[in-house]
């Protein structure tokens, strides 16, 4: 049976230790990225994202987040370049907000918490799936990319247009034929880290790789995500929002940068 948990006051981020103990462990996410800390690292190298729009598949109320996931039997969608070695494969991507703009990402900029964070995780193939990949301390990259209150923007309404269908956790339906490089941000600059699933089980197996340009999301369109429900069908409503974990101590961590 697994572990029940959320973002409530009983099941939430302070409780998630009980379960998972790892949740004290050395290398958690998210972080505060301190910019004034981070080193500028020569050797790290520009990030590459190949994703190919055909093998999208559906997007699904995890009821933890919305979620859209990717056929990963190939190497048709993948991350390679950056930080890391050897190619990794686009498995889903979802998102965290908050219930008002001022809050909603789960890294931090310098203090400043942005409305919502996009997260593309991928896979190393060294392994031979996600969960296997999981496990290892070098398992898993996920590129992470602040949504800041702007412009209305025409690639995530694509996602936000699908959410009237999958209000309810464990509702989903076919999303077929969408480029996740559409929510990109124009330049491809990052910071990077050791760190962990940001959600139990909290796994340390994360190669963090976060994006400093931020996409735009229409006020409306940040609404749009909070009318999705926690809650299932036929269980009392309850608005899926506030889906972050806060900040985890560095540690004895450091964070680069792949620009000065
Ligand atoms: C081994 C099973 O593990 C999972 O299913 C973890 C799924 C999972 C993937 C990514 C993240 S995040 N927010 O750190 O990008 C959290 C949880
Ligand atoms: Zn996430």
């Amino acid at each position: 049976m697994p572990h029940r948990w959320g973002y409530g006051a009983d099941d939430g981020p302070d409780t998630w230790h009980e379960k998972f103990p790892i949740a004290n462990g050395p290398r958690q996410s998210p972080i505060d990225i301190v910019t004034g800390e981070a080193q500028y690292d020569p050797e790290l190298r520009p990030l590459i994202l190949r994703y190919d729009p055909s093998v999208s598949m559906d997007i699904i109320n995890s009821g933890h987040s919305v979620q859209v996931t990717f056929a990963d039997d190939e190497d048709t969608s993948t991350l390679t370049g950056g930080p890391i070695t050897g190619t990794y494969r686009l498995k889903q991507f979802h998102f965290h907000w908050g219930s008002s703009d001022d809050k909603g990402s789960e890294h931090t900029v310098d203090g400043k918490l942005y409305p919502a964070e996009l997260h593309l995780v991928h896979w190393n193939t060294t392994y031979p799936n996600f969960g296997e990949a999981a496990s290892k301390s070098d398992g898993l990259a996920v590129v992470g990319v602040f949504l800041e209150i702007g412009d209305e923007n025409p690639q995530l309404q694509k996602v936000l247009d699908a959410l009237d269908v999958i209000k309810a956790k464990a509702a989903q339906t076919s999303f077929a034929d969408f480029d996740p490089t559409m929510l990109l941000p124009s330049t491809l600059d990052y910071w990077t880290y050791d760190g962990s699933l940001t959600t139990p089980p909290l796994l340390e197996s994360v190669t963090w790789i976060v994006c400093k340009k931020s996409i735009s999301a229409s006020s409306a369109q940040m609404e749009k995500f909070r009318g999705l429900l926690f809650s299932a069908e036929g269980e009392p409503e309850c608005y899926m929002a506030d889906n972050y974990r806060p900040p985890q101590p560095l540690k004895d961590r450091k964070v680069r940068t792949s620009s000065k």
